[in-house]
């Protein structure tokens, strides 16, 4: 396969609008320049720093390449334009100037691009953002689309080496069909790599929300051993595009670059310009993972029209249930479910209002609203505050002193925690909670949860900071868990949630009892789920919803090699 030499800025000007521009100034982050094309010269044509993507040089000045995004305009939500001037300010050039493209965008044979748009993710704009930004980004840097066929969603065929060879640089287009496009692609991507040349690499550039990255993780495996063959292997790097709703993972990684701290800094970019900047120039790192073992007998509920085959290679062949008060009659959307005993996930598991929440908006009706329906569901449920019975064991990381804090060994303490924020009984040392459990009947022990969220990441929506403490790829599991809250002071917490986490150990009286929001950093959760009604019997992973018999469990623990690496800013 050719290989793409440096950034050739006539590639750029064939793909994107570029126009010949001359500077002016450069104040509050803001580029004026002068457009010649005027007789004149009155015609000012202006560019905020954070919507560059980068630059080149080009002859003696250089090309600024810049996204305008709105995705709140239907017609043309978002725009790639360049400004081709002689001159721009020293400080703005050093901070975006790209003198070469990263290993995974080069287009060698050994290193494949992948491109995946989900279709249905968020408001369905990965489409839009793929024709009107990554399409003619990736052409002006010399790499084109090309299309597998069906039963090869890899595009590794002889065949299409062959073609990429009289072609140039190609990466592999994939649209979603259906909700087991990805999966299946993982699953193909995993089958192949003990097959491909021990040292190629494959970076996956996801246009979708953390749907489309939990359809990678479970369409994985764990990685092998050390020492055998397969650990030579790569480890498949994910770019994220943050097409979806929450897009909690991409927000979390991303933190750290949305604030523009005391002023001396331009404003942060939009995230849609942040992904591309971490594409062209981001550093690739495991991505933490989690498991979630299921109890016999649990499924994985998803809605598709009727007929539609959704079972997952967990599972077995699906059934149609009318089980619980489910949303199941929405837009003539049959409600599925799989058999299913694992899953993994990067950012959350959750039983409870959380859980409850996910599954109840994720409705046809409700997507079509955007991040506003958690708030329009969130208002109904809040009305009813149902408290979940369950008995929620945990391991405390042996570094946790109850706060999310870290650093140091030490003894593993596992507790039974009851409800009101604290942990009461010790159960348990040096030994898993997930064990402990067998033990014995403790159906005694069970309390009644508002809240039990465990999680890898700090926000699960951009501003929606559920745990505070978490770092960016920090690979620490922390659980936010609180009980007997009425609907006005769940409310309460949530919206503390919202600034900046404040609802971390928010403390208030309800039936007479001490109540606090818990917050501590495990290593192991074990739910065992106490409801006879099958509507409270949901827990979520990573915006997965899964039901658990009466009596049944979910189990986390954090996965020791994780499958795949993400790239960071
Ligand atoms: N054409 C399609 N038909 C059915 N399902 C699809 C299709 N395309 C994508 N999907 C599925 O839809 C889901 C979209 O989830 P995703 O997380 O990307 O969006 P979201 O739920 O809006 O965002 P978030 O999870 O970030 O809140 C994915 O699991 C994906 O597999």
């Amino acid at each position: 396969m050719a290989s793409a030499g440096p950034i050739n800025p006539a590639l750029i000007q064939e793909h994107v609008q570029v126009r010949q521009l001359h500077f002016i100034e450069h104040i509050d982050s803001e580029l004026s320049f002068r457009d010649q094309d005027k007789s004149g010269g009155n015609a000012i044509v202006k560019v905020r720093e954070e919507q560059i993507i980068f630059i080149t040089k080009s002859g003696d000045g250089h090309i600024l390449v810049a996204l305008h995004d709105d995705p709140e305009n239907r017609d043309r939500p978002f725009e790639l334009s360049g400004v081709s001037s002689p001159e721009l300010p020293q400080p703005v050039v050093d901070a975006h100037l790209l003198r070469d493209l990263p290993e995974g965008l080069k287009g060698s044979a050994n290193h494949r691009l992948h491109v995946i748009i989900s279709t249905r993710s968020g408001v369905g704009l990965a489409q839009s953002f793929y024709d009107g930004v990554v399409e003619p980004l990736l052409a002006s840097l010399g790499l084109k689309p090309r299309t597998h066929s069906d039963n090869d969603l890899l595009a590794t065929s002889a065949q299409d080496d062959s073609l990429a060879a009289a072609d140039g640089c190609t990466y592999n287009l994939v649209v979603t069909q259906s909700s087991r496009t990805i999966k299946d692609f993982a699953r193909d991507l995993w089958r192949r790599i003990p097959e491909v040349p021990a040292g190629q690499r494959h970076t996956i550039l996801l246009l979708s929300g953390d749907g489309g990255v939990v359809d990678l993780l479970n369409g994985s495996r764990e990685p092998p051993m050390p020492g055998t063959v397969q650990h030579h292997h790569h480890h498949p790097t994910i770019a994220i595009a943050p097409l979806g709703t929450g897009n909690a993972l991409f927000h979390s990684l991303h933190k750290p670059h949305y604030s523009s701290g005391d002023g001396s800094k331009p404003p942060p970019p939009s995230h849609f310009a942040l992904a591309l900047r971490t594409l062209l120039r981001g550093a690739a790192r495991p991505l933490p993972t989690f498991k979630a073992a299921f109890s016999p007998g649990a499924r994985l509920i998803t809605y598709a029209p009727p007929g539609a085959a959704t079972a997952d290679g967990n599972g077995t062949a699906s059934t149609t249930t009318t089980n619980g008060d489910s949303n199941a009659s929405d837009n003539k959307l049959e409600e599925h479910a799989d058999a299913v005993d694992h899953l993994y996930g990067a950012i959350v598991a959750s039983y409870g209002f959380h859980a409850q929440l996910i599954w109840e908006s994720d409705t046809p009706d409700y997507r079509r609203h955007g991040d506003k329906r958690f708030a329009m569901v969130a208002g109904e449920l809040l009305k009813s505050s149902h408290q979940y019975r369950a008995e929620v064991e945990v391991v405390l990381a042996s570094s946790s002193g109850g706060d999310g804090g870290g650093g140091g060994g030490g003894k593993k303490t596992a507790v039974l925690l009851d409800g009101s924020g604290g942990t009461t009984t010790t159960t348990a040392s040096n030994e898993a909670a997930a064990n402990h459990h067998d033990d014995g009947d403790r159906g005694d022990g069970r309390g009644r949860f508002t809240y039990v969220l465990a999680t890898m990441v700090s926000n699960l929506e951009k501003t929606f900071t559920i745990s505070p403490a978490s770092r960016p790829l920090d690979g620490r599991l922390r659980l936010v868990h609180f009980g007997g809250a009425d609907g006005r002071q769940t409310m309460e917490i949530m919206k503390a949630a919202y600034q900046e986490g404040r609802h971390v150990g928010m403390a208030w009286s309800g039936g007479g009892e001490k109540r606090a929001v818990g917050y501590d950093e495990v290593d192991e959760v074990k739910i065992t789920v106490g409801e006879s009604d099958a509507r409270w019997r949901k827990v979520c992973v990573d915006g997965v919803v899964v039901e658990v018999p009466e009596g049944g469990w979910m189990s986390l623990s954090k996965v020791a090699r994780p499958s795949y690496r993400v790239l960071v800013a």
